[in-house]
């Protein structure tokens, strides 16, 4: 954060903050300005889904949250960690993933050659956990995902969906704040995506970890998250924050329901902007 306040009510609701972004730009060393002017507060615990155009920056932004770009201007403050960056510089205090943020990326980028226990093992390897300790907290995020029978068997036995769970109990093993998803289940058929989102909630219901989920699809946006962030076209900025209330635990009588197609049309009229005006492709 910018500034700071002695009152004890701003400092309160500072701390209850998870993911805050102010001004935050990103100018790619090709001259590419991919996003910001761009601010975001995301409370702990929050699920909040980042919508917008192809190439408006949602991949920058995670992974300027996730310690792994360099903002060009602003400041971002990650849960405990807290850096002001200048231009060209490396923020201090960067994040790395595993410190505190778990990441999902669209691909599950397994290691082929070993099992699936010994993928969702490797955070910990890296962080130097005992063996036996790693082992037991690598089953326990498989069983997490449904996955407690196939600690054993290598990637290429898995399914799509399946390899998915994999990665995303490898980025639960360190026990992470914060979930940083990126377009996860994009390349997953509608029935197999369904059932992740489904598992998913269910996961978040139960871990309460703050998740940034990133979608081009407005009906996976609403589905899942509590506020439906839309961003403009390219430098992505902030187009709409929408939050979704329903009645919890959410479920398939929700996708279905009125409530659930008002939200997707207003989180389409939101997004409309960005694609019914000139092209910038
Ligand atoms: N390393 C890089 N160097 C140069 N330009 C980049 C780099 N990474 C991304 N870009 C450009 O920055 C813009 C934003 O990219 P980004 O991947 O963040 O968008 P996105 O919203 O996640 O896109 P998509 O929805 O298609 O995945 C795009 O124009 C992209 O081509």
């Amino acid at each position: 954060m910018v500034e700071r306040s002695t009152s004890p009510a701003v400092e309160a609701s500072l701390t209850a903050l998870a993911v805050s972004l102010r001004g935050v730009t990103k100018a790619y060393d090709n001259g590419v300005m991919a996003l910001g002017p761009f601010d975001l507060a995301v409370r702990k615990g929050e699920f909040i889904s980042l919508l917008g155009p192809s190439g408006c920056g949602k991949s920058t932004a995670l992974r300027i949250i996730a310690g792994l770009s360099a903002p060009s201007s602003g400041t971002v403050r990650v849960a405990r960690h807290e850096g002001s960056v200048q231009p060209g510089h490396v923020q201090p205090g960067h994040v790395q993933p595993g410190h505190g943020i778990g990441f999902v990326f669209q691909e599950p980028t397994l290691m082929p050659w070993t099992s699936v226990r010994e993928n969702v093992r490797l955070p910990l390897r890296l962080a130097r956990v005992p063996k036996a300790d790693a082992r037991a907290r690598a089953d326990e995020a498989l069983a997490s995902v449904g996955l407690a029978d196939f600690a054993d068997a290598y990637p290429r036995e898995l399914s799509g969906g399946m390899k998915m769970r994999v990665s995303l109990a490898r980025a639960l093993v360190t026990d992470p704040e914060i979930l940083l998803m990126d377009e996860p289940f994009a390349a997953l058929d509608e029935i197999t995506r369904f059932r992740l989102n489904n598992d998913l909630l269910a996961l978040w219901r139960r871990l309460r970890k703050t998740v940034i989920f990133v979608t081009h699809s407005v009906f996976e946006s609403v589905y899942l998250s509590q506020r439906v962030v839309v961003m403009t076209a390219r430098p992505g900025r902030i187009q709409a924050d929408i939050r979704i209330e329903t009645v919890e635990p959410r479920g398939e009588e929700f996708r279905t329901s009125a409530a659930y197609s008002d939200y997707c049309r207003r989180v389409s009229a939101a997004l409309a902007p960005s694609y019914s005006g000139r092209s910038t492709l």
